[in-house]
């Protein structure tokens, strides 16, 4: 399988420290499909930059030749430098894929940091705990071990490469068998380094391997670190470089020699250490760590869904997220490239196509005018299972040494103290330690301070178990007025009570302890409220019929444009029909929720329906799209908008039921800032509804209104002529999607004199549905029909009766029309069929035209005419989108 996997261009330039920074215009050219790789890709961006290097260091200004020449290490910007993981190297096809990937970057000089295959260290681990625990299945384990490189190094190697690797292999594997105690250390990187370097070598490029054991000394220092000698290791190098000219170099990765020349290893994140001990040797332009994410995340995508990958970050940004947990690179790591301003690139050697995450000293994305395109917030983290101690008391404040006694007993029992709170009127020091090591402290601190507690001077040490730290990461919260604030009204709206607060004056980070249950809930809330654009609206759609599902897939297919061009991310989080119902955390894939009901869909239920889309505190808008023609569903309108969700109708049952519930109705959303959006109950998409509020909002005065207000029956009556069957053209019209759900609504005037009551109630008028007199189309025996379909079926019985209406309206020159009126200055309203003249407006439409004529007394000799299909999924549907996305606007989407 081959699939391109293009480096899309970005719309932003990087800035790194005072110079620009920006990606290499060739890395998206096309790359060839490798032999022998599954994918083809380019070679990864190489981000030109010019940084800040001391002057100390002058070797960057020397070129390389001229460095060679004069017996020194070749620094310099020419070199690139990559690393790649166990899972990077994890079996044959990725060593190619790798290979590629070095081959393809066309720096002039390279350096390859490779760990042992995935597993193997582990592998190794596992040998040595059997051999010492004189398990002798370690012989076939090791022969496992063996096999492994073997079968790799056969699908990648042949002739002399092979045989000479094989050999190599089998020299060690006899080694190991003999001395298995001590194997442990690197085999593996040494395989894996000799392996990638004859991939590389027979692509025709010239590749050495190097053992680092020769080349970095490093010093001890605990259990799990050692500290780099850099005037050794440059000299080591120094050495090697006299030996080897190749100028692409597979290093191996996590092993190292200390002063005494005994083979060692770098600890935890051996390789990417090796890799930045290289960079930083070397003076190298960039270092590419190639792991299997796109790089940093916002926030640990397994707890927000919503986590977004990180652009850039600062050395200080990556160094606090890693302090919190995020899966950056260890501090240790940063720090020998940060001595030259090295950036750090964090890839997916998976997805080629993501350009990861910078990480550098100083780093900003602009748009064009320089505008800063991220939040000054970069990322959040959290640390579970921790408990506050709270040392209290009037005695403590102005004493001094009293913070100075309270650490000193917590470095006696050996916790680690995660954050400290101390308020300046210093009567109490807060503080949170791991849960597991907080008795031995509470312990130790109530015997150190007995005599001050037994005398007043402090009320208590006190213990609040069960919490959890979340902390905010940014650089740029310094410098921006107003994100405390923020953060802290997010937690407040999602119901997050904070125990305690701590903000280092660096601001790189802001941290508040909360309850542990509460820690994801606060997480996601913060996360959106710094991530999620201001119009994101979580939706529900109630009734999926026609005009719910057209609307579903209009939203699918405008979803992406809207989100790009103007910031409004709509997200459907529910779907209910009236048996079942579909929820999702985050959003709904609207290109496949047919299926998904079908699988996973639960029994409909609207109370747990409307919790479930509203009830989330992380998007910071909820409408509620009633695509019924249910007045039960229309009945919880009124309790919606008190909760503050906005609806939007094409249900016409709220807006013509009981006068009374309606004037509440409408009563509560003047008052209130939940927006109610109904276009589509009057003339489908047609602006009827709008147009007469934007008449009456300016000062004008509505006389009357009149018009074709039924697609239904326009279409027939504009389709019932010559021999046509009444019957066929009403079924007609029923599968054009033009009728209401039952057609009887339509052909018994129900549907009109509701949207004349609809008009006449926003026009002022206090009528009843019951004040219109209705001329009811349903011949009377069919009007107890048990079912619309059954009408349907019956409905031919009456064809000829309908005829002759239309013959007699025919013989007369005229045509038969059904109206509807709203006589304001009467005050009434009525629905009626009418003859109409072949030249009056009323009788030129065609199709499912509606048309209504505004008379005001601005429009008051010519009438003001809205005309256009008045039903049908489409345009119904459309018109419901845009009462949606006037709702955004409405929210504060640009426009
Ligand atoms: N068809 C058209 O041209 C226009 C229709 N409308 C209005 O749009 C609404 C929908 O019409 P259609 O899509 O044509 O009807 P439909 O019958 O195709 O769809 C209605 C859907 O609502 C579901 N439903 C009924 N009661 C429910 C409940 N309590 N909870 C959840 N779901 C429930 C039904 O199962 C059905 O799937 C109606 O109110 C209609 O008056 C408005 C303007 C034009
Ligand atoms: N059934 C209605 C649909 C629009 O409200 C009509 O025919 O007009
Ligand atoms: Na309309």
């Amino acid at each position: 399988m081959a699939f391109s996997a293009p480096v899309s261009p970005s719309p932003y330039s990087y800035k790194c420290n005072s110079g620009a920074f920006t990606r290499d215009a060739s890395s998206n050219r096309k790359a060839k499909v490798s032999p022998f790789s599954f994918l083809s890709f380019q070679r990864p961006p190489i981000y030109n930059f010019t940084s800040h290097v001391p002057s100390s260091y002058p070797s960057a200004d020397v070129s390389v030749d001229e460095s060679l020449e004069r017996g020194q290490l070749p620094k310099g910007h020419t070199w690139s430098i990559h690393k790649f993981g166990g899972t990077c190297v994890g079996n044959s096809q990725r060593i190619g894929n790798v290979a590629e990937i070095v081959i393809k970057d066309d720096s002039e000089r390279k350096l390859v940091v490779v760990s042992a295959m995935s597993k193997v260290t582990d592998m190794m681990y596992d040998l040595v705990d059997k051999a010492q625990s004189r398990d002798d299945s370690y012989v076939s384990a090791l022969e496992t071990v063996l096999e492994k490189h073997k079968s790799t190094a056969i699908d990648l190697l042949d002739g002399d490469e092979l045989a000479s690797f094989l050999s190599r292999l089998h020299y060690d594997i006899n080694n190991l068998k003999a001395m298995l105690r001590a194997i442990y250390i690197g085999h593996g990187e040494l395989w894996s380094a000799h392996m990638l370097s004859s991939v590389i070598r027979k692509s025709g490029v010239d590749c050495t391997w190097m053992d680092t054991r020769s080349v970095l000394i490093v010093n001890p220092v605990s259990s799990t670190q050692v500290d780099p000698d850099y005037l050794e290791s440059e000299k080591g190098l120094e050495k090697w470089f006299s030996e080897n000219s190749s100028k692409t170099i597979v290093a191996t990765g996590f092993i190292a020699s200390t002063p005494q020349n005994i083979p060692t290893t770098l600890k935890r994140d051996g390789s990417d250490f090796s890799a930045a001990i290289m960079a930083a040797l070397l003076r190298a332009r960039q270092i590419t760590i190639w792991t299997d994410v796109d790089g940093v995340y916002s926030a640990d995508p397994r707890k927000v869904s919503e986590a977004v990958i990180l652009k850039t970050l600062s050395y200080q940004e990556a160094w606090e997220m890693s302090y919190f947990g995020a899966n950056v690179l260890h501090p240790r790591t940063m720090i020998p490239v940060m001595q030259y301003d090295i950036p750090i690139v964090i890839r997916n050697i998976f997805n080629l196509s993501a350009p990861g995450t910078i990480i550098c000293r100083h780093s900003v994305i602009e748009n064009e005018d320089g505008q800063s395109l991220e939040s000054p917030v970069k990322g959040f983290a959290t640390i579970d299972n921790l408990a506050l101690v709270n040392v209290e008391g009037t005695g403590m404040a102005g004493v001094p040494g009293t913070a100075s006694a309270i650490f000193g007993v917590v470095k006696d029992v050996r916790a680690n103290v995660i954050m400290i709170s101390q308020a300046s009127s210093e009567h109490s020091v807060c503080f949170a330690v791991p849960e597991k090591e907080v008795k031995a402290v509470a312990d130790a601190l109530e015997a150190r301070f007995q005599q001050a507690l037994g005398a007043g001077r402090l009320s208590q040490v006190a213990i609040i178990p069960n919490c959890s730290i979340l902390a905010a990461v940014g650089q740029k919260m310094a410098s921006t007025a107003g994100v405390s604030a923020t953060l802290f009204s997010a937690l407040a709206k999602a119901n997050i009570n904070v125990r305690a607060i701590a903000q280092g004056c660096s601001e790189y980070n802001i941290t508040v302890v909360v309850k542990r249950e509460e820690c994801v809930k606060a997480l996601r809330a913060v996360h959106s409220r710094f991530y999620l654009s201001r119009t994101t609206i979580a939706m529900g759609i109630i009734g999926p019929g026609l005009i719910g599902s057209t609307l579903l897939d209009q939203l699918r297919d405008q979803a992406a444009v809207l989100k790009e061009k103007f910031n409004i991310d709509l997200r459907v989080m529910g779907i209910t029909g009236s048996r079942t119902m579909l929820l999702n955390e985050t959003s709904i894939d609207l290109s496949r929720w047919k299926e998904v009901q079908k699988d996973k869909g639960e029994k409909a239920d609207l109370r747990k329906f409307v919790q479930h889309v509203h009830g989330n505190h992380f998007i910071p808008n909820t409408v509620l799209v009633d695509c019924t023609a249910d007045s039960e569903v229309a009945s919880h309108y009124y309790d919606w908008l008190r909760q503050g969700i906005h609806v939007i109708t094409p249900n016409k049952k709220a807006n013509s039921g009981p006068l009374e519930q309606y004037l509440k109705l409408r009563a509560l959303q003047r008052q209130s800032y939940a927006h109610y959006f109904y276009e589509t109950t009057v003339g489908a998409g047609l602006p009827v509804i709008t147009t007469l509020q934007s008449v009456l909002e300016t000062g004008d005065k509505i006389l009357r209104v009149e018009g074709i207000f039924s697609g239904t029956l326009s279409f027939i009556f504009n389709n019932f002529i010559g021999a046509r069957a009444f019957s066929d053209v009403v079924r007609e019209a029923k599968e054009a999607g033009y009728t209401e759900p039952d057609p009887r609504d339509d052909l018994s005037g129900a549907d009109v004199a509701r949207k004349v009551i609809i008009l006449a109630r926003e026009s002022g008028l206090k009528l009843e549905l019951s004040d219109i007199p209705v001329e009811n189309l349903v011949p009377g025996p069919l009007r107890a029909s048990a079912s619309g379909e059954e009408f349907l079926q019956q409905l031919p019985q009456f064809d000829q009766l309908m005829a002759e209406k239309q013959q007699d309206a025919s013989e007369a020159g005229e045509v038969l029309r059904y109206v509807g009126v709203v006589d304001v200055v009467n005050q009434s309203g009525a629905v009626e069929l009418r003859w109409y003249k072949k030249d009056h407006p009323f009788a030129q439409l065609s199709g499912s035209d509606n048309i209504i004529a505004f008379t005001t007394e601005r429009y008051a000799k010519q009438p003001l005419i809205v005309r256009g299909p008045g039903a049908g999924a489409e345009v119904t549907a459309g018109g419901v989108f845009s009462d949606i996305l006037r709702l955004a606007s409405y929210l504060g989407a640009p426009s």
